[in-house]
């Protein structure tokens, strides 16, 4: 029985980067063999144990055969027999199947290191069509390897446009494409996941939402850019950098101009009322991948308050005071600046504006700091009840507003 360190592990640190979790396989040992070593077995659908003293994943060398759509009739095939090439060809990418044994040597049988110089990610083999999941890996890998390079081999993006075309995409189960989309959202270039999808395909069978925003104009004296899809993929990139690895962040990012795919083609490249249009696709693709609430909650914030959070200067008090009620600021402060960073992204997130200052993001914290400063006890006078001391304390924040803005700010 012999053990090879595989996956990500070996690449990211060929890469130079910091390798992330460890997983191993190990060729010509049994299940009995494991257990009497004192691996303990995970799960019943693969041969997976872990380490008695690091915890570490080691997987039984195996085989795969798949006769049904999306998961099901997969046959996972793990004997003795089956050797680290067999095992490493029913693998994703070339550059996620190289192996190292203890000593350090490498074993590559499909050119990984070479592609990782020529930043290509390329399938391993014909057996790459078998798994719809591969075109979100693909795209998600592009989203971290993007910044490096990277590109995905023509021949592998033929592959992905025929999986996306023949449907299969639709078999995936909502945990698998959220799992998918959100570690791409934490990922330098959120960007690439989009385009990557879009160009194969297949981003209409997993975000149509996000799909229908390609090919809607917007005025241009605003984004240079145009196309709502190509501004919404700068955004979530912009986001990444104002707020690395966050997905909720980015999540918002990638939703806040949803209404603008619902916009009267009449109507371009204007977009008037598109953050209210934007709720009600948001809703529904929430609920489809079953988004967790925290990333869903500032996700509709975002799509209804942006323009009012870019118009801050303009508005009245009283109007700044009801976007912090609308979004429960008092209760929850701390998702004001998450607001504040999604609404920056999307300033800044266009094209040759990276670098425009967004004062509006500290302005709207000063804001609330000082509306917050006003409690129910500095506003209370006898006999007052419920909805009287409700206005007046709506009223002495609306003054702490005024107050603060028209103070020199230090
Ligand atoms: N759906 C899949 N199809 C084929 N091979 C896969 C698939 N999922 C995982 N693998 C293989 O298992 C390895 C470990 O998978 P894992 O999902 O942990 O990704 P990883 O490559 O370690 O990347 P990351 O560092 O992003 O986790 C991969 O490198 C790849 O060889």
């Amino acid at each position: 029985m012999k053990t090879y360190l595989v996956g990500g592990a070996v690449r990211d640190r060929l890469l130079g980067l910091a390798p992330g979790d460890r997983d191993f396989v190990v060729v010509g040992a049994t299940p009995e063999a494991m257990e009497a070593a004192g691996f303990r077995p995970v799960g019943r659908d693969f041969p997976v144990f872990l380490h008695p003293d690091t915890g570490e994943e080691h997987a039984l060398a195996r085989t795969e055969r798949k006769s049904g759509r999306g998961y099901r009739g997969f046959v996972v095939h793990a004997d003795p027999a089956v050797t680290l090439e067999q095992d490493l060809e029913r693998r994703d990418f070339t550059i996620n199947a190289i192996a190292e044994d203890a000593d350090g040597n490498l074993v590559d049988p499909f050119g990984g290191v070479s592609d990782l110089e020529a930043r290509v990610l390329r399938h391993v083999g014909p057996a790459f069509v078998e798994d719809p999941l591969r075109v979100l890996r693909a795209a998600r890998f592009m989203a971290r390897f993007a910044p490096l390079g990277f590109r995905v081999a023509g021949e592998t993006q033929a592959l992905m446009r025929g999986m996306a075309a023949g449907g299969e995409l639709a078999d995936l189960v909502p945990e698998r494409v959220w799992q998918e989309l959100s570690r791409a959202l934490a990922s330098a270039r959120p960007s690439a996941f989009l385009h990557t999808l879009h160009e194969a395909g297949a981003l209409d069978a997993v975000l149509p939402e996000v799909a229908a925003l390609y090919g809607v104009p917007q005025r241009a004296e605003y984004h240079p850019e145009i196309d709502t899809g190509i501004h919404t993929g700068m955004v979530c990139d912009m986001a990444a950098t104002l707020a690395p690895g966050d997905a909720v962040v980015g999540f918002a990012a990638m939703t806040h101009d949803l209404g603008k795919a619902l916009t009267p083609p009449a109507e371009w490249p204007k977009h008037i009322g598109h953050e209210q249009r934007g709720v009600a696709p948001l809703r529904a693709l929430c609920e489809r991948l079953k988004v967790p609430s925290a990333h869903r909650e500032l996700a509709v914030l975002a799509c209804r308050e942006h323009l009012n959070v870019h118009r801050l200067f303009e508005v009245r008090d009283r109007t700044v005071h009801t976007l912090l009620e609308r979004c429960d600021a008092f209760r929850k402060p701390a998702r004001i600046a998450l607001l504040a960073t999604v609404c920056e992204a999307d300033k800044r997130g266009r094209l040759g504006l990276a670098d425009v200052p967004y004062p509006q993001g500290p302005e709207l914290l000063r804001l609330l700091d000082a509306a917050r400063a006003v409690q129910a006890r500095d506003v209370l006078r006898e006999g007052m009840t419920g909805p009287a001391i409700g206005e007046a304390l709506a009223r002495a924040r609306i003054a702490a507003i005024g107050r603060a803005r028209s103070e020199p700010v230090t």
